[in-house]
């Protein structure tokens, strides 16, 4: 997998555990796009969800790591988008096969339910695992073609 730059972004419920994992990454050598939130003022995670897939989408972010207090409600608000595969993991198994298998191209965490230890295992996970293709390949592609009802 080619990361070349990793945007992040959270809502109030997860700031700290995501300025870990951006030096975590940074230290990695990798390049970051902090979307905020800033500081622990409530805010609305679909907000950071439409920030992180707009820079997906333009390009300024290869993959993304996106967080709010359980991850949940940020998960659901940015697979709303087509192009976004978002992955809410809570073990370094899932952040493993979330790539293998599904090509996610966001990784997602909960800041009041994941530790920091296991939260930087699942990034080096997400960051370290290639895409597996073959039967998958077909899989991901009806993912993104999904009809409407
Ligand atoms: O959306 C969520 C749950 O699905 C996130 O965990 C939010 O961070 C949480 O709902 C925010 O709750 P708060 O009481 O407003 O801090």
């Amino acid at each position: 997998m080619t990361q070349s730059l990793v945007a992040l972004a959270s809502d109030h419920g997860a700031v700290e555990l995501r300025t870990l994992l951006r030096a975590h990454v940074e230290g990695r050598g990798l390049a970051t796009l902090d979307l905020g939130a800033d500081g622990s003022e409530s805010v609305d995670y679909p907000d950071y969800a439409g920030h992180l897939a707009q820079a997906l989408r333009d390009g300024r972010a290869s993959h993304g790591i996106l967080l709010c207090g359980t991850g949940i409600g940020i998960s659901i608000a940015i697979n709303r988008y087509p192009f976004i595969r978002a992955a809410l993991v809570h073990d370094v198994t899932g952040a493993r096969l979330c790539r293998e298998h599904n090509d996610a191209n966001v990784l997602v965490l909960g800041g009041r339910t994941t530790g920091p230890a296991v939260a930087l295992e699942c990034v080096d996970a997400f960051l370290n695992t290639p895409f597996e293709g073959g039967r998958h390949e077909r899989r991901v592609t009806k993912l993104g073609a999904m009809p409407s009802l």
